[in-house]
């Protein structure tokens, strides 16, 4: 009885197919939305005017959603010249963290030739936060984690040339893994490549439909030439796993879930390949304990860094250091 009477999110879908089909093609599509509406649609995304049918399928189905040509040029030059000012260390920015290539903090070249692969936390950077709050990005982050968003973790990745060790890539990773909050749909990442990436400067590679999993043990990966510090990997990864590489131009976007399983190969080319991202969070997220998960190692490490950077003890909880990175961009903030 009740199943005859579509609701009005499922009759939008059928309208929207409708316009595009006819006849026996739109009988059938009827019956083929109505099943995707009951095993598919609201888990991974909320009702929203913005995405069409087939998006909302394509990121229920495969954990991300790439949307090309989303950012401008424009924009992205002026975050372009933000990172370098930081680069020549012409700004300071409070609590940036500024990182570099394993292969080169660990080498004898000094200070200002060391290669800066990634700055994150710049939510007190006004010109790179401008990214986190562009209204086209908080759009699409609405169909994912709804009307009250924070920006909870913001990097500009400046994946350098690789050394020689292979210590530019990214090992295969889910983000969850760094997050003490939930609910894990209501978390999303946007990532926008700042020139051409592919898979010569290491684009992102991801494994469609992992999301749909569990959040996996993660450790440093076994890599001769070494790994990044925090670059945990999911341990057990098969190599074998079908995967995709997403190539993409300036200004393109991806948005994708948090338990997505996904890393980037090295950079074979001469050049820094660039992208700027930020991870949102619903402002009714939740903390939660991480003790006795598989959390617990980064956890450990998080704490370890904060101590000898702010010379503090157990006082500062993982919690503490996501509570004060996070920042309200859109809606109300209501539990983070
Ligand atoms: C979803 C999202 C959260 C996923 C991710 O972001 S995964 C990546 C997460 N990465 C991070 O959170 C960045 C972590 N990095 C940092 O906090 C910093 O860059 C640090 C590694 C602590 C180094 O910072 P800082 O202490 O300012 O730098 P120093 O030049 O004084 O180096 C101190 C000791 O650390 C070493 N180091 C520096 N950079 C790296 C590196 N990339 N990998 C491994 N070791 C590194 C450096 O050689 C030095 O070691 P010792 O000489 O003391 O043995
Ligand atoms: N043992 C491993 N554990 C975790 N992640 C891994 C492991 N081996 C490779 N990866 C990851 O798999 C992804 C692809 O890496 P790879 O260097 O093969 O790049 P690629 O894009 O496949 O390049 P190519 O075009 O040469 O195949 C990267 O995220 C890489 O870090
Ligand atoms: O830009 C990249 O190489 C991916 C970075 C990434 O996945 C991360 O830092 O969590
Ligand atoms: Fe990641
Ligand atoms: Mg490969």
């Amino acid at each position: 009885q009740k199943m005859s009477r579509p609701s009005a999110r499922l009759r939008v879908i059928i309208n929207h197919l409708d316009r595009h089909s006819a006849g026996i093609v739109s009988f059938l599509n009827r019956k083929a939305s109505f099943f995707i509406f009951i095993f598919q649609f609201g888990r991974y995304t909320l009702d929203n005017d913005l995405l069409t049918p087939e998006q909302r399928l394509f990121y229920e189905e495969n954990g991300f959603l790439l949307i090309r040509n989303l950012v401008s040029t424009q924009d992205i030059d002026r975050f372009r010249k933000e990172f370098e000012r930081i680069c020549r260390q012409q700004i300071k920015v409070p609590g940036l963290v500024v990182m570099r290539d394993v292969a080169i903090a660990k080498s004898e070249f000094v200070p200002d030739q060391r290669a800066v692969s990634k700055v994150q936390d710049f939510q007190e950077d006004p010109e790179l936060f401008r990214y986190c709050s562009l209204p086209k990005i908080l759009k699409y982050v609405e169909c994912f984690i709804g009307p009250n968003i924070m920006a909870m973790h913001t990097m500009l990745i400046n994946k350098p040339p690789d050394a020689g060790k292979k210590t530019s890539r990214h090992p295969m990773h889910q983000d969850l893994h760094y997050f003490p909050f939930r609910p894990v749909d209501r978390i999303v990442c946007a990532w926008t490549a700042m020139e051409t990436v592919n898979r010569q400067n290491g684009c992102l590679v991801v494994l469609p439909g992992s999301h749909k999993g569990t959040l996996q043990e993660h450790d440093y990966p076994e890599w001769e030439g070494g790994v990044n510090k925090m670059y945990h990997g999911v341990r057990d990864y098969d190599p074998e796993h079908p995967r995709v590489h997403l190539e993409m131009e300036k200004g393109d976007t991806v948005f994708f879930h948090p338990l997505l399983i996904h890393g980037s190969g090295m950079n074979q080319t001469p050049g820094f390949r660039k992208a700027i991202s930020c991870h949102y969070a619903s402002g009714d997220c939740y903390y939660i304990d991480v003790k006795g998960t598989t959390q617990e190692n980064i956890e450990k490490e998080v704490k370890e860094i904060v101590a000898r950077r702010h010379g503090v003890g157990d006082e500062v909880t993982f919690k503490d250091t996501w509570e004060i990175r996070g920042r309200l961009v859109q809606g109300e903030r209501i539990s983070m």
